[in-house]
């Protein structure tokens, strides 16, 4: 049986005995994924397959499909792991030739993207042999491209071992927890894999592949789709100063960034031991999928290049373990709970602490203190100045901190934060463990992050009318009492592709820093900024909130078009083809689909723009999704066209219903409404003031643009959360009452709502006393009232929020 262990691909032809060469040049469109039956596989020539064309059946009808499913899995699934062997043997073959290697070439332009875990890699032979057996299926059930899914979308018993999602964890602890897990399992009860780490992207549409599992490359009119190359260079013009946003600053975009990659890390398809498939220099077919270059290119034709490597997403195994279409697999916790600080595995995420006072690993620079932990190895490859060996690249929970300084910077930041409250927790309260204080301000930064997300980010981004529509604005008192635990928040294919890269256009040329700016691609992958001692993370992030973000449009800037991750004059990559590229791989439909499916009708580009769309394609049904949805018209209020602010909005409807530790939720797990109130106080100019010493800023950091809508706020006394609310115990004394009748009296409360246990108040919450000029004949009459006073006030609850016994020994 198969080693389940490294990246092996079932897609490549055999080799050449003697040259050690593939036999036949392949073709990624037409190749077959899978090599024909065995002859040794049973005959279904007897059976009735006619059923698989019909849309309803019998239950009779169902379990006659599910046993031939079965009998056609059964006689296949030695021949698909084969073909499995057979091309990890090839991809052996490849590393041992040099062709792929491990390690970033000066030619890759997939940075940090390029890393896949080794968490994903296990996953990958599922996803083969679940991919593998649902073609055959498919091919030899005549089932139609449209029916796929709801034909084989079947749970059958023989294939549930090489389910890479069979086994569910243990979910007792997580259900009164007041934390989240790590790893995001468990936080839907019934589903207790939904939104984990190293699950599938859900998709809103079934996938519209090639050939059962190949890229979408084909036009409806026959004939190639366009080179994804062409339309970049042809419709996704370089941006120009002339399409600044009038209103969103830089920060807009590093934030949407910074966002992304706390729900969203696609797993590519890695060669032997790891390494990066080099898919320009030899001919071979999935998971090779290259970028043509065409001749006469207006950029990269100077340097004779002809193609730019492009390496398939990783197949997995749908979450369901049915068979069905090629899916894709998220690396990261899907939900919007810091994953991208903490780590989204136990692994990562213990790496990164220090466990004590529940705090997070700060980097010892002997010039800046309280940087991210410095990556030693530089296991992220990056470009390090020989000068200084004091510059490092950074570790994070997410890998790609490091892909340029305003990045690493809003990481730093919330670090930092982290940090800050973790100590503000333990000053009030001595006996909380380590444990128990990286637990809370973990929990609080969550909120903080979906705070800033749902109230600041989101409504820029979408405006008034969506933000209420779908129901995403939060409240500004009480709770939301809208989980649905049958919302399942997974990240769906197409935000992932297409919709959430609207950021893509908002990237400007270059950063700013102080008085000088840097073309992004002199600081991809380069930390040195980080480092500067006249600014560093303040600086940048300074300048972040001091310049324009770029419009959202068909305009991406050549730093992004060109220059990505460029580390040799004309060997960069070029982010719009592969957004287009990697839509296809994925399969995800055209775009005109996805605007129906959104209702979006009508005109939503400007003629020009659609014109030049146009221009470039066969027919509008060919158009992609990334192109058709950046360059539409904004919505009124917001930054982003109408089919991309729906789909997004969808998705952040999903992330809110279906997380059961949203922040403003009631419940076991919820905060103390004073406490949710301290979070709802939280913006990220103030995360922003807490944790640099910006001594200035706008008070929405998002908006450029200061004046009476937008003061500049001084970072002097910006407040601090108010711990008191997670003080445990007494509060102080409130005033005494006014004197009537000669007694006065007041009261305090006890603070036991989670994490305090329960019990850590001993004594009255009351006191009462005599006062005024009373003679003596009054005292025992005085005295009796207070008695029926006191019995009056001791009826009165003593605690001020939610009382809770179990958290504390979590
Ligand atoms: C300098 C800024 C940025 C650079 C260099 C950059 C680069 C990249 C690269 C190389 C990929 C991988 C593409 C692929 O292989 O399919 C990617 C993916 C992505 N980017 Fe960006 N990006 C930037 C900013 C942003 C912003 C501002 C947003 C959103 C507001 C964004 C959203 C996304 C999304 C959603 C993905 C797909 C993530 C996944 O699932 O793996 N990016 N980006
Ligand atoms: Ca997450």
């Amino acid at each position: 049986r198969l080693q389940f262990e490294k990246d092996i691909d079932p897609i490549t032809e055999p080799l050449d005995p003697i040259t050690n060469q593939p036999t036949a040049p392949s073709d990624p469109i037409t190749k077959q994924s899978i090599q024909p039956l065995d002859t040794t596989a049973q005959p279904i020539d007897n059976i009735d397959i006619t059923i698989f064309q019909k849309v309803e059946v019998t239950p009779e009808e169902q379990a006659m499909k599910d046993a031939i499913l079965e009998r056609i899995v059964s006689a296949s699934l030695s021949t698909v792991e084969r073909n499995i062997q057979e091309a990890d043997a090839e991809n052996k073959a490849f590393f041992d030739q040099g062709i792929d290697k491990v390690g970033v070439r000066s030619t890759d332009a997939f940075g940090p993207h390029l890393l896949t875990s080794p968490q994903a890699l296990k996953i990958a032979p599922s996803g083969k042999i679940f991919t593998g057996v649902s073609k055959v299926a498919a091919e030899r059930l005549n089932i139609s491209k449209e029916s796929i899914e709801q034909q084989l979308s079947r749970p059958l018993p023989i294939l549930q071992p090489f389910c890479a999602f069979s086994i569910l964890p243990d979910c007792t602890q997580a259900v009164n927890s007041r934390y989240r897990t790590i790893d995001g399992s468990c936080n839907n009860l019934n589903n207790k894999l939904w939104g984990r780490s190293f699950t599938p992207f859900e998709r809103m549409m079934p996938a519209l592949y090639d050939s059962f599992d190949q890229p979408r490359q084909t036009s409806l009119f026959q004939g190639p789709l366009p080179l994804a190359r062409t339309i970049s260079s042809q419709f996704h013009l370089q941006s120009v100063l002339g399409n600044l946003m009038p209103d969103l600053s830089h920060m807009a975009m590093e934030f949407g960034q910074f966002l992304s990659h706390d729900i969203q890390r696609n797993a590519l398809s890695t060669g032997y031991a790891g390494s990066n498939i080099n898919c320009c220099q030899t001919n071979r077919g999935d998971p090779c999928f290259p970028i043509e270059i065409p001749i006469g290119d207006p950029y990269y034709s100077q340097f004779n290049r002809t193609c730019m490597n492009f390496v398939r997403a990783l197949p997995t195994s749908k979450l369901d373990c049915s068979m069905g279409q090629r899916q894709q697999l998220n690396q990261n916790t899907h939900y919007i709970d810091g994953s991208h600080i903490y780590g989204s595995d136990d692994q990562t995420s213990n790496s990164l602490r220090t466990f004590t006072g529940g705090k997070l690993q700060t980097g010892a620079d002997p010039n800046i203190p309280n940087l991210l932990p410095k990556d030693m190895n530089n296991n992220a490859n990056c470009i390090l100045p020989q000068a200084n060996s004091n510059v490092k690249c950074f570790l994070a929970g997410d890998i790609r901190v490091n892909q340029q300084p305003a990045l690493i910077s809003l990481h730093t930041i919330f670090m930092r934060e982290h940090n800050r409250i973790a100590a503000g927790l333990a000053a009030l309260n001595n006996g909380w463990s380590d444990q128990i204080l990286y637990d809370e301000a973990r929990k609080i930064v969550g909120a903080i992050l979906q705070h800033i997300t749902y109230k600041e980010f989101l409504q820029v981004i979408l405006g008034n009318s969506i933000m209420t529509s779908y129901g995403l604005t939060p409240f500004t008192s009480g709770y939301f009492n809208g989980y649905d635990s049958s919302t399942n928040p997974a990240i769906k294919n197409e935000f992932s592709t297409a919709a959430f890269r609207f950021g893509h256009s908002m990237v400007h040329d270059s950063l700013k820093y102080g008085s000088t700016s840097h073309l992004f691609k002199d600081v991809f992958l380069k930390p040195d900024l980080v480092y500067d001692t006249a600014g560093g993370i303040d600086s940048i992030t300074k300048d972040l909130t001091d310049s324009f973000s770029q419009k959202v449009d068909e305009r991406l800037s050549h730093q992004l078009t060109r220059h990505l991750f460029e580390q040799q004059p004309g060997f960069g990559g070029d982010l719009a083809a592969i957004n287009i590229q990697r839509g296809r791989d994925h399969g995800i439909p055209f775009y005109l689909l996805l605007k129906t499916i959104c209702n979006v009708g009508g005109t939503v580009h400007n003629p020009t723009v659609w014109n030049a769309l146009n221009a470039v394609y066969q027919t509008q049904f060919d158009i992609d999704l990334f192109s058709g949805g950046v360059s539409e018209n904004p919505v009124v209020g917001g930054n982003v066209g109408p089919t991309f602010a729906c789909i997004i909005a969808k998705q952040f409807q999903a992330l809110k219903k279906g997380d059961r530790y949203y922040y403003e939720n009631s419940g076991n797990q919820a905060f103390a409404l004073a406490q949710l109130d301290e979070i709802r106080k939280t913006t990220l100019s103030k995360v922003i003031c807490r944790n640099t010493g910006i001594t200035s800023i706008p008070t929405n950091a998002f908006l450029k643009n200061t004046g009476p809508s937008n003061l500049m706020m001084s970072c002097n006394g910006v407040s601090e959360i108010d711990y008191n609310q997670w003080k445990c115990g007494w509060s102080n004394w409130g005033p005494w009452t006014i004197c009537e009748n000669f007694i006065q009296f007041r009261l305090r409360t006890c603070r036991q709502q989670k994490p305090c246990g329960a019990n850590v108040c001993i004594g009255n919450a009351f006191q009462v006393q005599m006062c005024g000029s009373y003679s003596d004949a009054d005292i025992s009459l005085i005295e009796i009232r207070i008695q029926n006073l006191e019995l009056d006030l001791a009826k009165q609850p003593k605690d001020s929020g939610v009382v809770d016994n179990k958290s504390s020994s979590e």
